[in-house]
């Protein structure tokens, strides 16, 4: 987001060797694609991207090349592993930290799903889960400055003038702990996605994934992630704290995404 920052980082040479084993790891990969590739059966985005890419071979203003498709997959990686990944961190925290919560889920699990495989459909007959997991995303916050944006023309927005060309950082945080959406903006509290008879509540301030043409284009599949994941991990498991620990600092490890602090936690298996 601020490549002039790219001198001050420590660890700026570690950084550069991980990239660099990455894309080394990204071109096996691709190379093992075009070795099976058959038009016939594509398999994948990679697949539907090699054919593409052969379709337009000679194109003077090729598209479809080597270099695009390294930074697609790229992407994919690492804004699809580490949001997920640091989401449910936080949800299993915040279950260690409020387990009368976690039991309303359990509950919600055994009557909805039982021993069963839980299935992403099952997300409409379970409103308490759905709204802890809605909560677990507002509260958790973890990408709070969004990703930098440009203004494409000049804009007039609520009265002040923005030129075109202008690096905007859309604060999510604002929208996620603002008082006048949410009733107790800065607490974890499932109550803010449930109406008075329980049933879940949709809210247009809940935009985790961010919001317009340049939202998150892996939302669909993350909602499905965090649900099947949440669910199947406390089918099998209660989370509690370790014996010697009594409490949890719930304050994030500021970076660009918020991620939970180190901490222990207990994972004691469901019989
Ligand atoms: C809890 C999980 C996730 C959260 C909270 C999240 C959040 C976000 C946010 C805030 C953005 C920036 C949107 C903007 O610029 O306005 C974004 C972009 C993006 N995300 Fe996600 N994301 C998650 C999971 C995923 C997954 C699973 C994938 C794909 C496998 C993914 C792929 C992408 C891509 C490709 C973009 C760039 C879209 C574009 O610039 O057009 N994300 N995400």
């Amino acid at each position: 987001m601020f490549p002039f920052l790219e001198y001050f980082l420590v660890s700026h040479k570690t950084i550069l060797k991980n990239v660099g084993e990455f894309y080394d790891f990204i071109s096996r990969m691709f190379a093992e694609h075009l070795r099976n590739l058959d038009e016939n059966d594509q398999r994948s985005f990679i697949d539907a991207f090699l054919i593409r890419q052969k379709e337009e071979a000679g194109s003077p203003h090729a598209y479809f090349h080597d270099g695009n498709l390294t930074r697609l997959v790229r992407n994919l990686f690492t804004g699809g592993t580490e949001t997920t990944a640091t989401t449910l961190r936080w949800g299993l925290l915040l279950m260690m930290k409020y387990p009368k919560f976690q039991e309303k889920v359990q509950e919600e699990i055994a009557l909805v799903i039982g021993s069963a495989q839980p299935m992403y459909s099952h997300r409409g007959q379970m409103p308490f889960t759905n709204a802890v997991v809605h909560e677990i995303q507002r509260f958790a916050d973890i990408v709070p400055l969004n990703l930098g944006h440009e203004t494409a023309k000049d804009v007039t927005f609520r009265g002040y003038f923005i030129p075109k060309g202008t690096y905007i950082i859309p604060l999510l945080s604002s929208v996620l702990r603002d008082e006048t959406q949410f009733e107790k903006p800065e607490e974890f509290y499932p109550n803010h996605f449930l109406d008075s008879k329980g049933n879940f509540i949709k809210k247009d301030a809940f935009m985790p994934f961010s919001a317009g043409r340049r939202a998150c284009a892996g939302e669909t599949l993350a909602r499905m992630e965090l649900f099947i994941f949440f669910t199947t991990l406390l089918q099998k498991f209660t989370f509690s704290f370790p014996s010697e620990v009594t409490d949890v600092d719930l304050s994030p490890l500021v970076a660009i995404t918020n991620t939970p602090k180190p901490h222990m936690i207990c994972a004691v298996p469901r019989c």
